[in-house]
């Protein structure tokens, strides 16, 4: 039987190409709401599309995940689907770490098995969330923009989220609806986790007091600047490489000059990105725009280790302090 969820999602996949008929699929299935309603509507598309469903579950090795990969390799078995498992060693409990980890795993098994598309549960609440996320943490259109109907992993390796038009609440009354067995992951409840305060404390505050639909909105802005930034980009590189030298030492400010703000500050960041180790932060970029209408001999003073930038005549140079 189709809902109207198994409806929608056809006509995304439809709509967007992002999975193409026939592959093989590596869905990523953590156990949760969102992991369970995409791999039950992942199956039931199968024949439609021609595909080739594998699992993949990846244990962090971590006292709360006890019980879970024999959870999804259970539900695996009785759905007759391969399932792929990876197990970390000794690894650090903090989100960024887990995250980077399963990628990587991800990836690995995707590569072992002959997937190009690893396939995520990522929601349309997701969405919302990273974009608050990244604007308190104080990001730009591309960090707001970040979640993405798929992105590549590596050169023959796509991550592709189909739900981000499905919302949580929409997951759980699916799993209800078909009796899926959602395993309730106790880190989600760890409320020293910034994202689940997010979405614990944040999201239900902004819908009570502000909006009852910011989920939507939000996941509407974000897409919205999605397209935004990668337009903005494109054209900012475009200007980078003309003004820039071969060894991307120095950058002509004749060609900067009459642009927009908005794309001077990307090609400035675009370009710093190539001369500094760590990601330039707001000031350095702010200092380095301001060179580019500055007086000869004006210099930058924010950057770390010996990286200095100095007005040259028509070029802003890079230096190396003593
Ligand atoms: N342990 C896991 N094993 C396999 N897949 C997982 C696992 N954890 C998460 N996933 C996949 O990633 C999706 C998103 O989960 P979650 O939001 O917890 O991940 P995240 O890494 O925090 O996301 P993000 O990419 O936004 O940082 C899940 O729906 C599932 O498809």
């Amino acid at each position: 039987m189709w809902t109207n969820i198994h409806a929608r999602v056809h006509q995304t996949l439809k709509d967007s190409c992002i999975l193409p008929h026939k592959s093989n699929l590596l869905i990523a299935v953590s156990g949760g709401q969102d992991s369970l309603c995409l791999l039950k509507i992942m199956i039931d598309l199968q024949e439609k599309w021609g595909w080739n469903i594998a699992i993949a579950h990846c244990d962090h090795g971590w006292a709360s995940d006890l019980g879970i990969a024999d959870h999804v390799e259970k539900i695996a078995n009785n759905w007759n689907i391969p399932f792929y498992l990876k197990v970390a060693k000794a690894m650090k409990e903090t989100e960024a770490a887990a995250r980077e980890w399963r990628y990587q795993s991800l990836v690995e098994i995707a590569e072992e098995n002959d997937c190009r598309e690893i396939v995520t549960g990522h929601t349309l609440s997701d969405r919302s969330e990273t974009l608050l996320y990244n604007l308190i943490r104080g990001a730009g259109s591309n960090g707001l923009g970040a979640l993405t109907w798929k992105r590549p992993l590596t050169n023959n390796i796509n991550l592709v989220r189909p739900l981000l038009k499905v919302s949580r609440g929409e997951t759980l009354e699916f799993c209800q609806q078909f009796a899926l067995p959602i395993w309730e992951d106790a880190a989600n409840a760890n409320l020293d986790y910034a994202r689940n305060r997010i979405r614990q404390e944040l999201v239900p505050y902004l819908k009570e007091n502000f909006n009852p639909n910011v989920e939507t909105t939000l996941s509407q802005t974000s897409e919205v600047l999605k397209a935004e930034s990668d337009y903005l980009e494109a054209e900012a590189n475009k200007i980078l490489l003309s003004a820039v030298n071969d060894h991307n030492s120095k950058l002509n400010r004749e060609v900067l000059k009459g642009v927009p703000l908005a794309l001077q500050r990307r090609v400035i960041r675009q370009f710093l990105a190539k001369i500094m180790v760590s990601k330039p932060n707001f000031e350095q970029i702010e200092e380095t725009v301001n060179l580019i209408d500055a007086p000869r001999k004006s210099r930058t003073s924010s950057f770390p280790g010996k990286i200095m930038l100095e007005v040259e005549e028509n070029y802003i140079v890079q230096k190396r302090t003593k």
